[in-house]
C-alpha cells in the first residue's frame, strides 16, 4: 500500500511535540502548534540545541527551559504566512448583496464581509528561500485561511471561502486561491488537504472544479479555464488511481467503479501524534497499528474528522474503519468533476474529452443508483465493505449504511439528481421527516458521540450543499425548505456572532444561538467557510427589513 515518506524535519518536529507535552502538561495543549513552528537555524543545529537540553531522570525537559529554548530556536506558529491587504477589497463592494434590507442584517454582513482582510494571508519570503526550516508550503499567491489554528489554507474550505469572496466581489482573491491549489496538483498530483508537509499524503473532498466552475460563472475567465484542465485531468487521475479505486458486482451482474478515501499513511497523524498513539496502543500487531493509522489518515482526507460515520461499531473510536467505506457524499463530489471537466473541455473545444467525461458521469450516476440508492428511506447510504482486499466486491443489502448523516443527502447537490422531478419529491420528504432539520439548521448525524462530526453539531458546508440542491431541483417545496434552513442557519451565527463578537467553525443546531464542541481541539473561530455560506445565503435569499432576526 502507497505511503509517503517521513522527512526528518517531521520527526524532529515531532520529538519536540512530545517533549512540550510532558513539560507543559495537557491543559491548553494544541499539539498541531509544535509541527507549525518555523526553525531559525538549520536542522541539524537545532536538533543539537535540543539534544543539549537538561533533562531529568525520566528524560522531561523543564517548562522554564524548553520555553527557553523554543524562544531562542523557532518562530511563533503562523509567522510564517504574512497578512495581506486584499487589493480588491473594498468596504462596501457595488452591488453588495442587494436583497438584504434589514439594517442590523446588512452591518453584521459588511462585519463579516470585512473579515476577510484578516484572513488573507501571504507564504513569506523566508519561506521560499528557506523551504527546509518550515512546514508550511510554499504558494505563489494570496491565499485565505479559515483561522485560528488553522494558519494555511485548506482545501475543501476553500470551495465555501470562494463562494463568499464572490458575494463580496473578490474575484481576483478567488481566482489566487485556485492558482495557489493548481500549483500543488503540478507539484504533487493532487491538492493537499492543506498546504503543509504534514499534509501532502492525502488530500480532501475534491471540489476544485466547483471552485473554478463557479468563478467562471461569474467572470466568464477563459485564461482560468484553459490552464486549470490539464491540472483537473491529473486530479481526475489520483481520484481514479487504484488506491481510491473501488469495483463492485450490484444485484443485477453489473459492474461498477467508485471511490473511497484513502491517505498515503501509516503512522500517527504529526498534527496529532500523541492522541493517535494512544488510541492505537489498543492494538497489538504491527500491521493494525498501520490500518487504524490510515483510517485515521483517511477520515482526515474525507473532512469528516471525526464521525461515527466511519466506526464499525460506533461510538467506540478504534473501530474506525473509513478504508472500508465507499462514501455517498466523495461519489458525489467525483461526479461534480466529472461534469465539470465536460463543460470546461466544450468551453475550450476538447469535444472527445467532453464526450469522455460525460460518458464517465452518466455511469457514476448508474453506480451511484445501483450500490447507494435506498428506495425505503429514499437516501443515498455509505456502503460498508466486507473485504478491502477483494478485487470486486459483491454487493449486499445489509452492507448500506441504514443510520442517516447529512452526507445521505449530498447527491441533490448534482444536476442529474436535482433535475429528478420525482425523486426531490421523495428525497425532499424523506430530509423532512429525517430528524436533522434542526432549531438552528441541519445537524450532521443523529448520534451523539463526542466527535466532531456528529450531532448536535451543524457544519457551514453541509448546511450549503443541502440548501443549494434543494433551490436548484426548482420544485417549490424544496424551495421552502432550503429558505427555512438558510434562515435558520443565518440566524444562528448572528445570536452567536453578537454573543462572541466571533464567527464560529461549528455550530450546535440543536440551541439556536450556540457553537459547537466535541472532537481533537477547542472550537475555533475566524472562520473561513462559515463566513463564505453566511455571505452566499444573504446574497441568494436577501434578508427583508421587516423579518427579525433572533432565536
Ligand atoms: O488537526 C486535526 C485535523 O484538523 C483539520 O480538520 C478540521 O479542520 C479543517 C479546516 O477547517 C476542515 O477542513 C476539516 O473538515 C476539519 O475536520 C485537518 O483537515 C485534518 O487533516 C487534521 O488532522
Amino acid at each position: 500500500m502507497a505511503v509517503t515518506p517521513s522527512t526528518s524535519l517531521l520527526s524532529f518536529l515531532q520529538r519536540l511535540q512530545k517533549t512540550a507535552f510532558e513539560a507543559f502538561g495537557a491543559t491548553d495543549f494544541d499539539p498541531k502548534t509544535y509541527v507549525d513552528v518555523p526553525l531559525k537555524f538549520a536542522l541539524s543545529v537545532t536538533e543539537d540545541a535540543f539534544q543539549k537540553l537538561p533533562r531529568n531522570a525520566n528524560g522531561t525537559v523543564a517548562a522554564e527551559d524548553l520555553k527557553r529554548f523554543l524562544e531562542a530556536y523557532f518562530g511563533g506558529a503562523g509567522d510564517d504566512l504574512v497578512h495581506l491587504n486584499p487589493h480588491d477589497f473594498v468596504r462596501e463592494p457595488e452591488g453588495f448583496l442587494p436583497k438584504v434590507k434589514h439594517p442590523k442584517v446588512r452591518a453584521w454582513a459588511l462585519q463579516v464581509h470585512s473579515l476577510w482582510k484578516n484572513l488573507t494571508r501571504k507564504v513569506s519570503d523566508a519561506v521560499q528561500a528557506h523551504p527546509d526550516l518550515h512546514t508550511l508550503l510554499p504558494l505563489p499567491g494570496s491565499v485565505v485561511i479559515p483561522g485560528s489554528r488553522f494558519r494555511e489554507v485548506y482545501y475543501w474550505d476553500s470551495y465555501w471561502v470562494i463562494r463568499g469572496l464572490i458575494a463580496s466581489k473578490m474575484h481576483d482573491t478567488a481566482t489566487a486561491i485556485v492558482t495557489n491549489l493548481i500549483s500543488l496538483i503540478e507539484q504533487y498530483g493532487f491538492v493537499l488537504n492543506g498546504a503543509r508537509l504534514y499534509y501532502t499524503n492525502r488530500s480532501q473532498p475534491p471540489l476544485l472544479s466547483a471552485m473554478i466552475y463557479e468563478i467562471y460563472r461569474t467572470t466568464g475567465d477563459e485564461e482560468l479555464v484553459k490552464r486549470s484542465l490539464p491540472a483537473l485531468l491529473k486530479e481526475y487521475e489520483f481520484w481514479n488511481s487504484d488506491i481510491h479505486k473501488v469495483t463492485i458486482l450490484d444485484a443485477q451482474g453489473c459492474t461498477h467503479t467508485l471511490n473511497r478515501y484513502n491517505a498515503m499513511w501509516d503512522k500517527p497523524r504529526p498534527e496529532s501524534f500523541i492522541k493517535d498513539q494512544v488510541f492505537a496502543s489498543n492494538f497489538s500487531s504491527v500491521s493494525e497499528k498501520q490500518q487504524f493509522y490510515r483510517d485515521l489518515a483517511s477520515a482526515a482526507e474525507s473532512g469528516w474528522d471525526f464521525s461515527t460515520r466511519w466506526m464499525r461499531n460506533p461510538p467506540n473510536f478504534t473501530t474506525l474503519a473509513t478504508t472500508s467505506v465507499i462514501p455517498v457524499d466523495l461519489n458525489a463530489f467525483v461526479l461534480g468533476m466529472e461534469l465539470n471537466i465536460a463543460f470546461f473541455a466544450k468551453v475550450v473545444g476538447d469535444n472527445s474529452t467532453a464526450e469522455r467525461f460525460l460518458e464517465n458521469a452518466d455511469l457514476r450516476k448508474k453506480a451511484m443508483d445501483s450500490v447507494f440508492w435506498n428506495a425505503n428511506m429514499n437516501q443515498w447510504l455509505d456502503y460498508w465493505l466486507e473485504n478491502k482486499c477483494e478485487e470486486v466486491h459483491v454487493w449486499k443489502n445489509g452492507h448500506q449504511n441504514k443510520n442517516v448523516f447529512a452526507s445521505n443527502f449530498v447527491p441533490l447537490w448534482m444536476k442529474p439528481f436535482y433535475s429528478d422531478t420525482s425523486l426531490v419529491a421523495s428525497v425532499v420528504e424523506s430530509l423532512k421527516t429525517s430528524d436533522l432539520v434542526r432549531a438552528a439548521g441541519v445537524a450532521t448525524s443523529l448520534t451523539d458521540s463526542g466527535q466532531q462530526w456528529d450531532f448536535p453539531n451543524g457544519w457551514a458546508p453541509l448546511q450549503h450543499m443541502l440548501v443549494e440542491g434543494l433551490l436548484k431541483s426548482g420544485s417549490q417545496e424544496a424551495r421552502s425548505l432550503a429558505e427555512e434552513i438558510a434562515i435558520k442557519w443565518v440566524t444562528t451565527n448572528y445570536i452567536v456572532y453578537k454573543k462572541t463578537g466571533l464567527m464560529h467553525e461549528k455550530l450546535d443546531v440543536e440551541h439556536c444561538g450556540e457553537f459547537g464542541g466535541g472532537g481533537e481541539y477547542v472550537p475555533q473561530t475566524g472562520f473561513g467557510w462559515s463566513n463564505g455560506v453566511v455571505l452566499a445565503f444573504l446574497e441568494e435569499f436577501g434578508w427583508p427589513e421587516d423579518r427579525d432576526i433572533e432565536c
